[in-house]
């Protein structure tokens, strides 16, 4: 087993410090999850780690410190911008950090009902395992340094429940220091409870999160900085985890199986300097575990180029089949996301931001009248939707049973399935705005056998016509927020869509404007998920609860890939509760098989 001579430990772009080496424990992705798990496995000074990332080390790029100047990173070089169906792409942190490093930051989570759901998707031995909101809250805590609000932020309207927090986790979890105190947010907070009486809450992190609020964010309170998992998790262990190597800019290609017996066993991967211009490939071995934690996008895709993944797909690039596991890259979830916003009248906003107001409305509040239709609609269309999107899952009855699963969160706990993020500049002031909780699946597919050449992506947007309701009654809801009473001293005209654009009538526009305006300019919100799904084998799932690969003995996925479904929250601090929890899970199994 490798041992590490103190020459390379650490961060490096050289790729001799891994090549033929031996580590313990290789992990594919230096994202959230990745650096989260390569972190806590090392504590253990009697493994190793390889931790192999193929975008390079930020961390002193102002881009990724700097949170006012997270909008920079969009198709930049930090960017993976994986082109999308219907002209879409999709962003993802292609550094060290991965997306924790480049997102907007904002901390929330999902209600518990969606934790808790988790774990009916799982076979009944497997459902003790604490994928449940018990379960994962704790690691999300575990994961949290949370600093509550000083007397000026509290002036501007941030609030908090003390034990919804953790206090000695790497994560740091703040409210900005130049947070708005102008009128603006709380003003926005009021409107959306007099427009769609949506409840105000002091702290959406307590699994109850259908509620209007100001949330913290993954920023340092002391200077504002970027709290990514780089920074949290491995930059105060750097230079004395001698068990730890970090090698950026380099992609890894490729598993290695010992032979094509099931189940596999993993025995290393390739790797190649990530710019592509050379065409070596260098070797690293693990003698216990591969990880992969590469994101929602590239994770399934170095499944299939590995040879995991639906035989028929495979065979037709020259890849041969190990596991013929058709749901690699299928159950595929991503939210679409439109932006509404007026002029502002001028008044001062006092303060840079970021900005940290949300609403989270459930199905009642964002139909309202209509509500009632809408629970019909979702009620009565479960199996013809199953049936629409079954090549995009294990099988329409499979589907079906997952779908009757997002229905009763929807329509019997209130999971909130639209989110209105409020934004404010000098410029505008309006809502970035998606839904939550699409019906629409897509798929995740290699199109080449060269690791280099991005995959095909189809988020298949409103594919389920639910789906295009849900967003047209949320955009609506957003221009009817601009609107309101609460606002009316600090908005003036609308700029987006605009009156010419979307007349407004008495209903706030008509479904057939706003679904045109929609699909001309909706984009990818930024949290795929679910493409190798854990779930029981039988429903489509592509790990098991221990976040093991079927048929595999030591190759596991942590990262949004295994979620099985979307999230009414922002995914940073569910993610970071999974790495966390999948690291015990880890070191539990060491202590059992080796
Ligand atoms: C623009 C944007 C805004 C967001 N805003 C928020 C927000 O405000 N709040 C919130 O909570 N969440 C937000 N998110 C979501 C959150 O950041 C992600 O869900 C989360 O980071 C996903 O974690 P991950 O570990 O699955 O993937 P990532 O964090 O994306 O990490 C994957 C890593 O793997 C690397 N990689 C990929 N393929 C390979 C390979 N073959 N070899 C080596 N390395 C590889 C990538 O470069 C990357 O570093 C946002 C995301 C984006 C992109």
């Amino acid at each position: 087993v490798y041992a590490a001579p103190s020459s390379v430990f650490g961060v490096t772009v050289d790729p001799a410090a891994a090549a033929d080496q031996t580590f313990d424990y290789i992990i594919v992705g230096a994202g959230l999850t990745g650096t989260t798990v390569a972190s806590r496995l090392s504590e253990d000074p009697n493994v190793s780690v390889l931790l192999i990332e193929a975008g390079g080390d930020a961390r002193q790029d102002p881009r990724v410190y700097d949170m006012d100047r997270a909008f920079e990173f969009y198709a930049s070089d930090l960017d993976w911008y994986w082109p999308a169906d219907q002209g879409t792409h999709l962003s993802g942190g292609k550094t060290l950090g991965g997306s924790s490093s480049t997102n907007g930051g904002a901390y929330t989570r999902a209600p518990k009902e969606q934790y808790d759901a988790m774990s009916k998707l799982l076979e009944p031995e497997e459902q003790s395992l604490g994928w449940n909101w018990n379960g994962l809250s704790k690691y999300m805590r575990k994961s949290e340094n949370f600093t509550p609000p000083n007397a000026t932020q509290v002036e501007a309207g941030a609030d908090y429940v003390r034990n919804y927090h953790g206090y000695g986790g790497p994560v740091q979890v703040s409210y900005p220091l130049k947070m708005f105190t102008g009128p603006h947010q709380p003003a926005f907070l009021q409107a959306a409870e007099e427009v769609a009486s949506i409840r105000y809450s002091k702290d959406l992190n307590g699994g109850e999160p259908n509620a209007a609020s100001i949330t913290p964010l993954t920023m340092n309170a002391k200077d504002a900085r970027r709290s990514s998992s780089a920074q949290a998790y491995l930059t105060p262990v750097e230079k004395t985890r001698k068990n730890w190597l970090t090698v950026t800019g380099h992609l890894v290609t490729k598993v290695h199986f010992k032979n094509g017996k099931l189940p596999l066993t993993a025995t290393g991967v390739d790797f190649a300097a990530t710019n592509g211009t050379s065409a070596v490939r260098y070797r690293a071995k693990a003698s216990r575990e591969v990880i992969l934690a590469a994101g929602a996008i590239q994770t399934p895709a170095l499944l299939q180029l590995s040879g995991i993944g639906d035989s028929t797909h495979l065979k037709s690039l020259g890849i041969s089949t190990l596991v013929d596991l058709k749901t690699v890259g299928k159950n595929f979830q991503e939210q679409p996301q439109n932006m509404v916003f007026s002029q502002p009248s001028g008044v001062d906003l006092k303060g840079t931001g970021p900005g940290d107001a949300i609403a989270f409305p459930n199905l009642y509040e964002l139909f309202g009248d209509d509500a009632k239709e809408a629970a019909k609609t979702i009620k009565s269309s479960i199996s013809a939707w199953a049936k629409s999107q079954a090549g995009n899952a294990a099988s329409a009855k499979a589907l079906e049973k997952i779908f009757q699963l997002q229905a009763d969160l929807i329509i019997k706990s209130n999971s909130p399935v639209y989110e209105l993020f409020f934004v404010n500049s000098p410029d505008l002031i309006g809502m970035s705005t998606w839904q939550m909780l699409p019906f629409s699946r897509g798929s995740v597919k290699i199109n080449s056998n060269d690791p280099f050449t991005k995959p095909t992506i189809n988020v298949n947007y409103f594919s389920v016509d639910f789906d295009m309701k849900v967003q047209v009654y949320g955009v609506r809801l957003a221009r009817k927020i601009l609107q309101s009473e609460a606002l009316q001293a600090l908005v003036a005209s609308e700029v987006q869509p605009g009156y010419e654009t979307v007349p407004n009538d008495a209903a706030g526009g008509s479904d057939a404007d706003w679904e045109a305006w929609i699909r001309s300019g909706f984009g990818a919100n930024s949290h795929p998920l679910a493409t190798a799904a854990m779930m029981k084998r039988s429903l489509g799932g592509v790990v098991d609860a221990r976040l093991r690969v079927y048929d595999t003995k030591n190759l596991r996925v942590v990262d949004a890939s295994v979620l099985p479904m979307q999230q009414s929250a922002h995914l940073s601090s569910t993610l970071y509760g999974v790495a966390e929890k999948a690291a015990d899970l880890i070191k539990e199994d060491k202590a059992r098989k080796y």
